[in-house]
């Protein structure tokens, strides 16, 4: 027996023997049992160098709400009870996605913290405030730990186990898919396979990125030291079929972030993205896809300057001339590039922390810079046609090899021919009941030289129509020479 269980029972020894002794005595009444008791816990407590701090599990006005903190330590113990608890529960959480072990009632786990012990004890009592929304009886936990190191295990220790907790609950909770429609939110579960090892890209790159992402996560003290909002974002670029969309869904599965999938053409002002973006919770992935297509946001800063320009000089022909102001009402209701750019700078943009802001297109260069400078879109990631780095990694993926004496002509065309990994994946899909992977790959080549040929077809008519405005550019000018002669 450790010695902290020695001390915790000595009270109820000490109490038992002299309420033995008592009913020698007979007739002691309980209220001096009772008393008894009470003075030989006061007594044990005195000597006893153990502290116990207790957790319930639900808390508030007539223990109505479960506590968080609780919660956080269920999840933190889960594993160490696996381990180390003679009597289990199992069961799948409410919003979870893995079935959860957490110690039986009465059952203890001991933990080390910077090489000191402490001991874990689930318990439960009678309820004393019974009604029909609380259950009759109510659970804890117990910590058990010497008095010596009071101090770090009330700071650092239980900040420990608290943020491990919680990172272990956001791990195993379900993740979801936000989608806004009539200036609601509304989600399904978010299931999607892709991860980063299925995403087929050079491996310097998508190690890059993921490191990216994980420093992110991990540096809430960094953002709070230099003063910036827990927020990055991510402009993602290039061709149809190169992994954007595939990629948001890795980014969300390794961080294990909920994704809201912000479509803006619905959206119907400045003031409704607001208010959406005010509900999305932390660790999330806020997405805007194709946002060359979303707004006119290329042109709506140059368009609105011309504007201004054009009220100044109709203003000066006649005075008595209001602008036009509220004449494009419908106009002006629409989310502009300046409530985007509000959106991603705004304060309130920052309440919650923890998010990602992530923007899609194929057309980078019709953005306007100021929507993708540094402190809005911090990373710029451009994804590009397949390349033989990023077909060995979906030859391994779809066809399970990595090697075959077919890589090689598959490399020189990869060079010569422009293919979206979306593509390449098309040609990859199985063939063949047999499962033979030389089938999918001679069908690759054949697309591979299919696009080679179209491109170099391509290259001749864009040249040739080159030509034939050189000439007639030519003949137009020997016009004008004649003309003036
Ligand atoms: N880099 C990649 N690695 C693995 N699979 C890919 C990759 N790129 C595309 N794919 C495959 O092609 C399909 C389409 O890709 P995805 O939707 O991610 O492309 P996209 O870049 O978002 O295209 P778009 O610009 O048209 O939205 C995916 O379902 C995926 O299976
Ligand atoms: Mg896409």
């Amino acid at each position: 027996m450790e010695a902290k269980d020695m001390f915790a029972n000595l009270g109820s020894i000490i109490a038992s023997s002299m309420f033995v002794w008592a009913m020698f005595q007979q007739y002691v009444p309980y209220q001096l049992q009772h008393n008894i008791e009470k003075y030989c816990q006061i007594l044990v407590r005195f000597v006893c160098p153990y502290i116990q701090i207790r957790f319930d599990e639900l808390t508030g006005d007539y223990d109505m709400f479960r506590s968080e903190a609780y919660t956080a330590i269920q999840a933190y113990l889960s594993s160490r009870s696996s381990t180390q608890a003679k009597r289990l529960k199992a069961d799948i959480a409410k919003n979870s996605q893995s079935l959860a072990l957490r110690m039986d009632d009465h059952e203890e786990v001991a933990d080390e913290f910077q090489g000191l012990k402490l001991w874990w004890a689930s318990g439960k009592e009678a309820s004393n405030t019974p009604s029909y929304w609380t259950p009759e009886e109510k659970r804890y936990y117990r910590l058990t730990c010497h008095k010596r190191h009071r101090e770090l295990i009330l700071g650092p220790y239980l900040n420990h186990v608290i943020k491990e907790g919680k990172a272990i609950e956001a791990r195993n909770r379900q993740r979801k898919l936000y989608t806004n429609s009539d200036s609601k939110w509304s989600h399904v579960v978010l299931k999607h396979p892709a991860s980063f090892q299925t995403l087929a890209m050079d491996p310097e790159k998508k190690k890059e990125i993921m490191e990216d992402l994980i420093a992110f996560s991990t540096a809430e003290e960094f953002y709070e030291r230099v003063g910036r909002a827990w927020k990055r974002g991510y402009l993602l670029y290039g061709p149809p079929g190169t992994g954007k969309s595939s990629m948001i869904a890795a980014m969300a599965n390794l961080l294990g972030y909920d994704l809201y999938d912000l479509e803006l053409t619905s959206v119907k002002n400045n003031t409704e993205l607001r208010k959406l973006l005010m509900e999305v919770s932390s660790k999330s992935i806020i997405l805007i896809e194709d946002i060359d297509c979303s707004l006119d946001l290329t042109g709506q800063r140059k368009k609105k300057k011309k504007k201004n320009e054009k009220d100044e000089a109709e203003k000066k022909k006649d005075p008595q001339q209001k602008p036009e102001k509220e004449e494009k009402e419908t106009e002006e209701s629409k989310v502009t590039l300046s409530g985007l750019l509000n959106f991603i700078d705004g304060l309130w943009s920052a309440c919650g922390g923890e998010r990602l802001i992530v923007f899609t297109t194929n057309y980078v260069e019709k953005l306007d810079p100021a929507l993708i400078r540094s402190g809005r879109m911090d990373k710029h990631i451009e994804l590009s046609y397949c390349r033989f780095e990023a077909f060995k990694g979906l030859a391994k993926n779809y066809l399970q090899i990595e090697s075959h004496p077919l890589f090689g002509r598959i490399r020189e065309l990869l060079e010569e021919a422009n293919l979206s990994p979306a593509d390449v994946a098309e040609h990859l899909m199985p063939k063949r009941a047999s499962g033979d992977p030389t089938f999918s790959l001679e069908s690759l080549i054949q697309g591979l030289q299919k696009a080679k040929e179209e491109a170099r077809l391509k290259a001749e008519e864009d040249a040739k129509k080159k030509e034939q405005a050189a000439k007639e550019e030519a003949k137009d000018q020997e016009k004008v020479v004649t003309a003036d002669e």
